[in-house]
């Protein structure tokens, strides 16, 4: 089936063929998640897979819930309740000794809760597998972010200690609901990185610095690379890793996006 994206050849007929079905029988839904370190370009390349391959769906990151956390707050009797909104994005950024405990909790469980919709409908009837690409995952919940912050000593031991023991848990309940089969690591120097975020102006990164940026990527290559960050769930030691050289400017090259997709259709297809 070819797809009615106008670019022929970023058509995903061959990205996933048949429907595989899962033991009872029911048919399985493939899931992959995008790392890399803060502005390499995972959504706009989360961007350049749906146009290729419209029939995958992009799970965002849910960035906007962290700008925005609704809390209601009455203040006293007869008085009515008043809604306040908070950005704790920012707020984590302003004071991470404060705050990066309470951020870590909110970014793995509104991760979770997000990842956990099913597929629409219509990738669910589609013939072939239904395919979701999340925008990061709870393990770079953990294994990049957390530890970063607790290594850094915005986390205190305590903290570490209660966060990792939650996580297992999540995990163990639901993690085999948004289980992945892959990971695309988008990878570029810090240097790099920090000219895109800079570009990109998100107010609450105005005060991030290369030095932050640098130690992400150390997370991401022990982790995905050289494989040294201990790891505490087995299926995610086994998983396959596609490293993308994320430094190329796809954006204003057909022939360098079309080897992405590529890139990315054989990956899928031995997984
Ligand atoms: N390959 C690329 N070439 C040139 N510019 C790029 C490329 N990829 C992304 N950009 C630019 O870099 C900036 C950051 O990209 P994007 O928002 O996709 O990053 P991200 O990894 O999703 O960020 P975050 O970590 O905050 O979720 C944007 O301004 C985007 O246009
Ligand atoms: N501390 C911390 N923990 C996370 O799990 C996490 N996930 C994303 N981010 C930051 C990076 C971008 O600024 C912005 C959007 O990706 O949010 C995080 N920050």
């Amino acid at each position: 089936m070819a797809h009615k994206a106008g670019k022929r050849s970023f058509s995903c007929s061959s990205c996933l063929s048949n429907k595989s079905l899962t033991e009872d029988g029911k048919a399985g839904v493939k899931r992959v998640s995008i790392e890399g370190n803060i502005a390499v370009g995972k959504s706009t390349f989360a961007r350049l897979l749906k146009s290729a391959c419209p029939d995958w769906e992009v799970v965002a990151e849910p960035v906007s819930k962290w700008q925005n956390i609704k809390s209601g707050t009455s203040k006293g009797p007869g008085a009515s309740p008043q809604t306040t909104a908070s950005n704790l994005l920012e707020m984590m950024y302003q004071d991470p000794q404060r705050w990066s405990y309470t951020f870590q909790t909110y970014s793995c469980m509104s991760r979770l809760r997000t990842q956990l919709q099913p597929p629409p409908a219509h990738l669910l009837s589609s013939e072939r597998t239904p395919v979701q690409v999340y925008e990061r995952s709870i393990y770079s919940d953990r294994y990049i972010f957390a530890l970063n912050m607790f290594e850094l000593g915005c986390i205190n031991s305590t903290e570490w200690a209660v966060y990792k023991d939650w996580h297992s848990l999540l995990v163990e309940q639901f993690g085999h609901q948004v289980e992945l089969e892959g990971i695309i690591y988008l990878r570029a120097q810090p240097k790099k990185c920090m000219d895109r975020l800079e570009h990109r102006g998100r107010e609450e990164e105005k005060g991030v610095k290369l030095d932050y940026l640098e130690k992400l990527h150390i997370q991401h290559e022990r982790w995905l690379v050289d494989k040294s960050t201990e790891i505490h769930f087995e299926k995610l030691k086994q998983i396959p890793v596609l490293q993308l050289d994320a430094s190329v400017e796809f954006q204003s090259d057909p022939e360098v996006r079309e080897q992405f997709i590529t890139q990315v259709k054989n990956f899928f297809k031995a997984l």
